[in-house]
């Protein structure tokens, strides 16, 4: 006996949460299937706990390091709660806790986590089941000392000595967040920099403030295995064996695992590969009709925000199929809560590098700690705003900012990719004194500058290379707010 619905979501992530909101608002029956928790990754072992730990070890730093932790599960477990209630609540929608599989094209079977099985049906299917952590195996590490993201937030104390593998957004945000609460911490990256998907310039910025923090890098490193006895983890580079003494956690933060196992997604016939994930179009459609999917399980979506505009685009597509549904996928902005910040907006430098010859593209790098007044009255250490522009129209295609606040300062951009404002109109835009964000006041007047007195050299450059394809693509870094259908590697991979 199948029981109907309008439309069955599976997980209850920032993906999924947003279509069963969107679509019961508009009074179609939803259910909505969770393995675990409500929330998903974000707010019970991502972003809710990892940005509160980041602003707990900021504001109290050393002085309560142990209390810092407990905060951060009891407002993670707050949220938990009030969201769990507030969407058991919502009219039209059911919270199904269970784990989900496809049976057919229309019909879903859910192993209840109070026990047996109950089959449901409906004529839209969307799947949102997220990633998790990639595993790694170091030999002689006691399970308890190995913490993932699943694990870290439940630490009942702060580490002496934590060892985080993998130098990716991860590793970087919490590596901060644990040297402010005084433990001493080690990154060990097998890559040769941090934050591969950033520019290099960023990466840099974040690797000088690590070290200025006291934190250990170790590039172009592998963890070879633990020793209990001594609490000594073994890192091996260039066939050189060293050691790091009393590590008493290990942080693995080496990638993402997408949640596509059990799902019977082969049984229905949808395309996916474990690389990739499932595949969808810039609607979340898959190749099956009926079915969607979007968020971490997709190739296209790494971040909360990606997800939930993801769903929103599915809203539309179930709700009002008479709707045009032409428009791509939007790049999607990043941010990395580092210290200093990290924000991106527009296209991958790969994406750059195949679409446009390197003649066409003006580079114009503002630095905010010498050009803006707010970095001199701040002593900011780094921070600077890089934007890459098509020369003579000024067109904005791709933009990296590290600063205080670049999380906030990059929608401006992200507006003015998205809707085609050049720097000339950014360049009429007035900016509050003293502020950050004169530093695109600065990146306009840097173009304005560059351009107008050579204007007929620039027309001229403009006219030869507007069509030229570019020689080859450069061994480039591909930023994490490129639109992830264009990336040649995904998260974790
Ligand atoms: C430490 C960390 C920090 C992060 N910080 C940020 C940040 O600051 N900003 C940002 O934008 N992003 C951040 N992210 C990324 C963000 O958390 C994810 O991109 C986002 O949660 C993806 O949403 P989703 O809906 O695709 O999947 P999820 O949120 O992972 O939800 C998937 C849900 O599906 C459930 N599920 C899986 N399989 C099944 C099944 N078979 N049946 C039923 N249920 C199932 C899971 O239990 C889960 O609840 C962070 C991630 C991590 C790990
Ligand atoms: N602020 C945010 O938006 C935010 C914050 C945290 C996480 N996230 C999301 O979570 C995802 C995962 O992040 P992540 O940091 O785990 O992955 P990542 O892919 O960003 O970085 C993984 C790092 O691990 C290194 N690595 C891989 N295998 C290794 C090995 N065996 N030994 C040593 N180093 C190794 C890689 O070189 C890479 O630098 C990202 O997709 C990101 O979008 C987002």
């Amino acid at each position: 006996m199948y029981d109907q619905f309008h439309t069955i979501v599976i997980g209850a992530g920032s993906g999924g949460l947003t279509v069963a909101v969107g679509l019961s608002s508009l009074g179609k029956s939803v259910a909505v299937l969770e393995a675990l928790h409500v929330g998903g990754d974000c707010t019970n072992v991502g972003c809710v706990p990892s940005k509160t730990l980041i602003h707990q070890a900021e504001e109290r730093g050393t002085l309560d390091p142990d209390g810092v932790l407990a905060e951060v599960r009891r407002k993670r477990d707050a949220l938990r709660e009030k969201e769990t209630h507030e969407f058991g609540e919502i009219p039209n929608l059911s919270l199904i806790f269970g784990r989900a599989r496809l049976v057919s094209r229309t019909q879903v079977a859910v192993r209840l986590a109070e026990g047996g099985e109950r089959m449901l049906q409906a004529e839209n299917i969307v799947i949102a089941t997220g990633a998790r952590p990639r595993k790694l195996v170091i030999p002689g590490l006691p399970e308890q000392r190995m913490l993932t993201n699943e694990t870290v937030f439940e630490l009942p104390v702060v580490p002496h000595h934590l060892a985080i593998i993998g130098g990716g957004v991860i590793g970087v945000e919490l590596a901060f967040a644990f040297r402010k609460l005084g433990s001493h911490v080690s990154m060990i990256d097998s890559s040769p920099r941090l934050l591969t998907r950033h520019l290099p310039e960023a990466a840099e910025a974040i690797e000088a403030s690590l070290a200025a923090k006291g934190v250990e890098l170790h590039f172009k490193t592998s963890v070879q295995g633990y020793d209990e006895a001594m609490q000594a983890l073994q890192i091996e580079r260039n066939g050189k064996i060293a050691t790091l003494h009393e590590v008493d956690y290990v942080l693995v933060a080496v990638g993402r695992q997408r949640n596509l196992d059990g799902l019977g997604l082969e049984d229905v016939g949808i395309t996916f590969d474990l690389r990739n994930g499932i595949a969808a179009d810039s609607y979340g459609r898959t190749n099956v009709p009926g079915i969607y999917a979007i968020g971490d399980v997709t190739t296209t979506s790494a971040f909360t925000h990606s997800a939930n505009a993801q769903g929103r685009r599915v809203v539309q597509r179930i709700a009002f199929p008479w709707l045009p549904a032409t428009t791509p996928e939007p790049f999607y902005p990043s941010a990395t809560f580092a210290d200093p910040e990290v924000a991106t907006a527009g296209m991958s430098q790969r994406d750059l590098a195949t679409r446009y010859h390197p003649a066409l593209i003006k580079r114009i790098r503002v630095d905010l700690v010498t050009q803006t007044d707010r970095g001199y009255t701040d002593d900011l250490q780094h921070g600077f705003i890089i934007v890459d522009t098509v020369r003579l129209t000024g067109k904005i295609l791709s933009v990296t900012i590290v600063g205080p606040r670049a999380s906030e300062m990059i929608s401006l951009f992200t507006l003015a990719i998205q809707e085609g404002i050049s720097l000339y109109r950014l360049y009429r835009v007035v900016y509050p004194y003293p502020t950050f964000s004169s530093g695109i006041q600065k990146v306009a007047d840097a173009f304005m500058r560059e351009t107008l007195p050579n204007l007929r050299g620039e027309l001229a450059t403009y006219l030869r290379y507007r069509w030229a394809r570019p020689a080859r693509v450069a061994d480039v870094t591909v930023p994490v707010g490129a639109r992830a259908a264009e990336r040649t590697m995904l998260p974790g991979e």
